[in-house]
């Protein structure tokens, strides 16, 4: 058994973002090199474990209880002090965490900044930051914006409707799509906790299953759903009148395309609204086809982007394990099982079928597992979701219907079962990416763990290493 970590120091000051940096005083010098050495200690300390406990997994001494603690020790080495973490991170200019403004000085309406420090949210993240200031100006600007998973892009367009929604008028102002039924559901959580104090804002779900009289007008001012309902209301049932639309956000961009069909449902949506109507559109990752898909649908953006380095998140630590076949995986799976339900991971498989399979097998030897895939019905998903979530299931055995967006925060380790790859067989960099990105979730420590069981899986993963650099 081997292992890889790929941790890197942080990447320099971004220069990709118009941030100004803010001097740093001696006081937050030493907090951020106390908090440094404390984290390379228990990096240093936590390898080491990983190690051991991979080793012995290697030479067949598959001694649980060990295995167990170490990982244990591990992953709790990962848990604590998060709190201090995200605060240490938002001083840090290399952060994506980083923040020189408070929600004060971003001249939130009263209401919203009270649902935002209701939701515990103490400073704005670089993003929330830098796009804000954007989608709050006046006249409206455009905006293609990329962040890192787990980044605050959601909160920060939720903010951007929000702010321009005017209470008194009862029809639809700003319309949100989302690529799919769960993400949609996640973000309209959102709006109601953000919007808590501002009750006169409601929401309404275009989503298959919320089926409307014929010849209703809808009188919510926020339209949040999937690309074909909320198409089909603006057009065949027109429920939604688009020229009185004032923000268009088109969510997890990268994922869109990837959905037959949802790239030109967008593009019909897009085309009906008015010319002066706000286009703002947010992914995670742009490799080229989501770039000119953007440029297409957003005319005259601002745009924010990341360099590819600065893609992964350096709080979530990489590892991989060599195991020989399906079967090994499983019981390293298996060894390490105490360990990942300290609290709560999501193991990713390639089909549905390795997903089941997978799934019964650790029911078979007593783990309570959940399993979500692709065949369930979307209120089913949504129901799995919502017991991960509440913390009823430590573990979720599932495919990459769940790799994008997903926002649980007690996530704390991402297994790849199988590796992401396309339908050629090549790496599939922007999935592995977006699982990952599942943990490590503002600012929270991560750990994620790829199982490589072939040469062909370990150039697989030769390769995602390359393209991220890491
Ligand atoms: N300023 C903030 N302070 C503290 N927590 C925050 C802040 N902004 C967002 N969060 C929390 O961080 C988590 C991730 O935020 P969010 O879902 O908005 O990120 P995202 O960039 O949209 O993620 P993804 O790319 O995976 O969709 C959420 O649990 C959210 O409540």
């Amino acid at each position: 058994m081997q292992y890889g970590d790929t941790f890197t120091p942080p990447p320099g000051p971004s220069d990709s973002r118009p941030v100004k940096p803010v001097p740093f005083t001696v006081f937050t010098v030493v907090r951020v090199c106390l908090f440094e050495s404390l984290h390379v200690y228990a990096s240093v300390h936590s390898l080491f474990s990983l190690y051991q406990c991979l080793l012995r997994l290697l030479l067949n001494s598959v001694d649980n209880k060990s295995a167990q603690s170490l990982l244990n020790k591990l992953i709790r080495s990962n848990l604590v002090n998060t709190t201090n973490q995200v605060e240490v991170l938002q001083k840090d200019p290399s952060s994506p965490l980083y923040s020189v403004r408070s929600f004060e000085e971003l001249h939130l309406k009263p209401q919203l900044l009270r649902g935002v420090y209701g939701m515990g949210f103490n400073r704005p993240s670089k993003i929330q930051e830098t796009a804000l200031p954007m989608m709050l100006a006046e006249p409206a600007q455009n905006l293609i914006a990329q962040s890192q998973s787990g980044t605050g892009k959601t909160a920060a367009f939720v903010l951007a409707m929000l702010s321009h929604v005017d209470p008194n008028l009862n029809h639809p102002q700003c319309l949100c799509v989302s690529p799919t039924y769960e993400l949609a559901l996640q973000t309209g959580k959102v709006i109601e906790q953000m919007g808590k104090h501002y009750p006169e804002v409601k929401l309404v779900y275009a989503i298959r299953g919320n089926k409307l009289p014929r010849g209703m007008k809808l009188e919510e001012q926020i339209v949040i759903g999937t690309p074909g309902t909320m198409l089909d209301w603006c057009s065949k049932f027109r429920f939604i009148d688009p020229k009185k639309i004032k923000v268009f956000v088109l969510d997890e961009a990268d994922v869109m395309i990837a959905t037959q069909g949802h790239q030109d449902q967008s593009i019909r949506i897009q085309r009906m609204l008015p010319k002066n109507c706000q286009m703002l559109l947010f992914s995670a990752t742009f490799e080229e086809s989501v770039w000119s898909f953007a440029q297409r649908i957003v005319p005259e953006p601002n745009i924010i982007k990341l360099k590819r380095e600065e893609e992964t998140l350096d709080t979530i630590k990489q590892y991989y394990v060599l195991c020989n076949s399906k079967e090994e995986k499983f019981q390293a799976l298996c060894n390490i099982y105490g360990g990942i339900t300290i609290a709560q991971a999501m193991i990713f498989c390639h089909t549905r079928k390795t997903a089941g399979w997978l799934a019964g097998e650790l029911s078979r030897e007593g783990h309570q597992v959940a399993l979500l895939s692709g065949e369930m019905q979307v209120e089913q998903r949504a129901a799995v979701i919502e017991r991960f979530r509440d913390g009823k299931e430590k573990v979720l055995v599932t495919t990459n219907v769940c790799a994008r967006g997903i926002d649980v925060e007690q996530v704390s380790v991402v297994i790849n079962f199988d590796l992401p790859v396309d339908r050629e067989g090549n790496p599939d960099n922007e999935t592995y990416l977006h699982r990952i990105g599942r943990t490590g979730r503002f600012g929270k420590r991560g750990l994620a763990i790829n199982m490589v069981d072939s040469k062909m899986s370990m150039n697989i993963l030769n390769r995602i290493q390359d393209h991220f650099s890491k």
